[in-house]
């Protein structure tokens, strides 16, 4: 037992950063060793791992880190005929840890997702970052071209309201990834070389009004503020489509951060992504978003959610309505995801009875 009399000026462990109020969620089909690499910025966090594919796989956890595993049986169990909304064989599935969880901020992370290295050669401890750009706010209504204002060294350069220097709360931090970069399969075919070696040092607020194509592999989000839009949809098997779970989150939260004032960010932090997915594969699983996104993003560009929608529930709830009317002409799936999206905020509600409470409350 140390004598807190004989510890001035040692140097003590700072307690890491929202270390009790954030988890860390990874959808995984394979061993997590990648988490050797991150042990030094991720093991104080608490674990969601949502195992996919064959439940019957053991999956390999490192020493020393706090975990809840769950495989497609727990999500049957958990939701009951509500995980028809989970997907099964896609990242999607990640979602559920999401739903779970009982934090107030999220990381996510793939599994081929490792530690970046700045250019001056220093680790990037990604979490921390994102920890930063979640407690700092968005500038969405004016754009600052210095970049994040907050950030030290910065500020907002002459001509920028004062009115609006306050900013809004941030809700989601979209970081981006060295080597390989998250390409759709036709560019991943025509450029199979192609290696992402630009660290470009910035945080960018993404303007209200402008969607933008969010990546799930290194993504954090607060929970209470977005948490019930942040569904990554119905993918993978038994779907016509995948790999567009997260870019369906993304134009969802982005319509509904914009609708309640919220702040959505991009830029740092980098990780280095080792491990491109098969493009052939890849196409067969988007081909059909490849050409349905030319009339889905002009459907989220014109959404608009009603005054009386003030909670992330009713917002959702308003947009699968939106979606069930103006999108099933373009394929009976999105009147089948309409619903799914339901399902999702009913068994959110469900596994979050107190947060329900309080947003109904609110409305
Ligand atoms: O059926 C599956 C396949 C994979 N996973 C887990 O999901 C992530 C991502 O898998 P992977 O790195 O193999 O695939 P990418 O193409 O790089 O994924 C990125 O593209 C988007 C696809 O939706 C998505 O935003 C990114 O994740 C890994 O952790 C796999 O273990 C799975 O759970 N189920
Ligand atoms: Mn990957």
């Amino acid at each position: 037992m140390v004598d807190p009399a004989n510890t001035v000026g040692l140097p003590v462990n700072p307690t890491p950063l929202l270390k009790d109020e954030l988890d860390i969620v990874i959808p995984t089909i394979r061993n997590l060793d990648f988490l050797e690499m991150w042990r030094p910025f991720l093991q104080p966090y608490h674990l969601i791992i949502v195992q996919d594919g064959d439940p019957t796989k053991k999956i390999h956890v490192p020493e020393g880190y706090d975990y809840e595993l769950y495989n497609r049986n727990d999500i049957n169990r958990v939701l009951g005929p509500k995980a028809s909304c989970i997907s099964f064989k896609d990242s999607a599935c990640r979602c559920f840890g999401y739903m779970v969880s009982k934090k107030k901020y999220i990381f996510t992370i793939d599994d081929d997702c490792f530690v970046a290295k700045d250019p001056s050669g220093k680790a990037v401890n990604a979490l921390e970052q994102h920890i930063k750009n979640l407690l700092c706010p968005s500038t969405p209504l004016f754009f600052n071209t210095l970049y994040d204002p907050y950030r030290e060294g910065a500020d907002f350069v002459r001509g920028y309201p004062f009115s609006l220097r306050e900013g809004v709360t941030t809700a989601v931090s979209h970081g981006l990834w060295l080597n390989i970069p998250d390409y759709d399969a036709p560019t991943q075919l025509v450029k199979p070389k192609e290696r992402n070696t630009r660290y470009v040092d910035a945080v960018m607020t993404i303007p209200k009004g402008t969607l933008f194509p969010m990546c799930g592999m290194n993504l954090a989000f607060d929970r209470d503020l977005i948490g019930p839009a942040m569904y990554f949809g119905l993918m993978g098997d038994g779907q016509p489509i995948g790999r567009y779970d997260d870019m369906w989150a993304g134009w969802c939260i982005k319509v509904i951060c914009d609708h309640l004032g919220l702040g959505v960010k991009t830029g740092l932090p980098y990780i280095y992504h080792s491990k491109a997915s098969n493009p052939f594969v890849n196409l067969k699983k988007e081909y059909k978003g490849i050409f349905w996104q030319e009339e889905i993003i002009p459907f989220f560009q014109n959404a608009k959610l009603s005054k009386e929608a003030t909670t992330v529930q009713q917002c959702y709830i308003e947009l699968s309505k939106m979606v069930k009317e103006k999108l099933s002409s373009l394929d009976p799936y999105f009147d089948k995801l309409a619903d799914a999206m339901v399902t999702w905020i009913e068994a959110w509600d469900e596994l979050n009875p107190t947060a329900a409470a309080a947003a109904n409350g609110k409305a």
